[in-house]
């Protein structure tokens, strides 16, 4: 028996232990080429945990919070600190910023399917006057602080095997909007076959496995994997900023949330904003079981979406915006944590038993991830601060309508007219116009002296 037969015994073996041995439906069409690069896919699946994931959906889809006792999980607002123990605070993420000892991390392996847009979602122009992509905002306030700080800020740009590439070359082409290159590190995360109602495996093509990104939850282990979080200590971090590609608003490296977070002892902290409406499609902070944790806006029962306090606010509004800070010793446990995958109704283009192409133009199968915020119980306890969504929250998921480019653009462009009056500009002089400021110009708000505001033309 030669070595392919050999190996293709042992995908069988393995893929009848799992009941998954469809993959090898079309292994006798395939040329040698092909049947090698089946094999490995296969070889490389993780079968136990899709096993694992579909069972236990099967059992229960909202598994999450059976058996669980939830309760709401209090936020606490900047406002309620007087202005002194907010310099302290911001005094104190500077001082770990002009030493060097925290980074940040952009989770940005997503596909932006609800955008309908192809390339890497951090690529996206949202339509600003200095036609700036999300990345490209991201940079420069990264590159206001650390020049301020006088010390760079190292920056994780996570990706998946199908944006990897695409979002490498679109840094590259911007010259990396001016970052130095030496403190931007790339690093891939894995990726998770999609199945379909039965838990079966789907093939995108006769010698391919169907293959979607893990989800953000991967993002500690892919660091580790990759050798980033070797790098993060070498350099000496401390605290790991962490937020998604498309918020437009992203404060990215707050120093006073980074402050306040390292004046408190819990490893992770979170900024929320108050939900709008029971059905934003926002995570939910709350405590499962006494423990610190957000249950996703896909599977929030209607009785927690819409319960009341006294008071007859949501009882459940602390929204989850994707913004935390991480301990790096938290990290560090947390890279070794295996993480449930949850299930995900989705779209997915597939070959079915015939071998023809199914395009679907409804949702059809599952895609299997796991939430990086399902690392928040084992921290214990975590601290969350509230914050003004006009000034922090400016999301880019759909094509059009709330949380769409032209919303976040808008979010954008009021939040700096806003920096404006404040500055002193009377609104007879703005008249209606839109005027951006470059992050690179002012980080929130600050330094819009009389000679900035000339050379903006005001
Ligand atoms: C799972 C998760 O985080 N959900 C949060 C996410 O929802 P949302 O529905 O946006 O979650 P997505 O999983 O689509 O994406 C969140 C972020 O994770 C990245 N990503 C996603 C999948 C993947 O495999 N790899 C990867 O890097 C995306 O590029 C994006 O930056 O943001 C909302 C705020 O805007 C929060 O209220 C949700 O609680």
């Amino acid at each position: 028996m030669d070595t392919m037969d050999t190996r293709k015994e042992e995908a069988q073996m393995l893929l009848s232990r799992y009941g998954q041995e469809h993959l090898l439906r079309y292994y006798d069409e395939l040329d040698d080429a092909s049947r090698r690069k089946l094999i490995s896919g296969i070889i490389q699946l993780d079968l136990q945990a899709v096993e694992q994931a579909w069972q236990r959906w099967k059992d229960s889809p909202a598994q999450s919070l059976a058996g669980m006792e939830l309760a709401p999980l209090q936020a606490s607002s900047w406002d309620e600190y007087t202005e002194e123990e907010r310099e302290r605070y911001a005094s104190a993420g500077w001082s770990l910023l002009e030493q060097g000892k925290v980074g940040a991390i952009v989770v940005a392996g997503g596909q932006g399917s609800r955008l309908g847009y192809e390339g890497p979602k951090g690529a996206y122009d949202i339509g600003l006057p200095s036609g700036k992509s999300l990345f490209q905002l991201q940079a420069e306030r990264l590159i206001h602080l650390s020049e301020k700080a006088g010390k760079p800020i190292a920056w994780y740009i996570m990706t998946s095997p199908e944006n990897h590439e695409q979002t490498v070359r679109f840094f590259e082409q911007h010259h990396y909007f001016g970052y130095p290159r030496e403190h931007c590190t790339f690093f891939v995360q894995g990726a998770m076959p999609a199945i379909d109602e039965h838990g079966k495996i789907l093939m995108s093509a006769k010698d391919e496995i169907c293959l979607a990104p893990s989800g953000n939850g991967d993002c500690f282990a892919a660091l580790k994997r990759t050798g980033a979080l070797l790098d993060m200590k070498r350099r000496g971090l401390e605290w790991l900023f962490y937020y998604n590609v498309d918020n437009a608003l992203v404060r990215v490296a707050d120093p006073l949330f980074i402050g306040a977070a390292a004046s408190h002892p819990f490893p992770v902290a979170a900024k929320s904003v108050d939900k709008l409406y029971p059905e934003e499609p926002v995570g939910i902070f709350c405590y499962r079981n006494g423990l610190p944790s957000v249950v996703e806006y896909t599977v929030i029962p209607e009785e927690v979406m819409y319960a009341k306090d006294d008071q007859g606010r949501l009882l459940y509004r602390q929204g989850h915006i994707s913004i935390q800070l991480f301990r790096l010793d938290f990290i560090e446990k947390a890279a070794d944590l295996n993480l449930p995958y949850e299930l995900a109704r989705k779209k997915i283009r597939h070959i079915d038993a015939s071998g023809a192409l199914i395009n679907p133009s409804e949702p059809n199968a599952y895609k299997m991830e796991c939430f990086v915020f399902d690392f928040y119980p084992a921290a214990g306890d975590m601290t969350v601060w509230k914050v003004r969504r006009e000034e922090e929250f400016a999301p880019v998921k759909n094509r059009e309508g709330d949380d769409s480019p032209d919303s976040a653009r808008l979010l954008l462009l009021e939040h700096h007219r806003k920096w404006l009056i404040a500055a002193g500009v009377t609104t007879e002089r703005l008249g209606d116009r839109q005027v951006e400021i470059s992050p690179l110009v002012s980080y929130a708000g600050e330094g819009l002296t009389q000679d900035v505001l000339r050379s903006l033309g005001i």
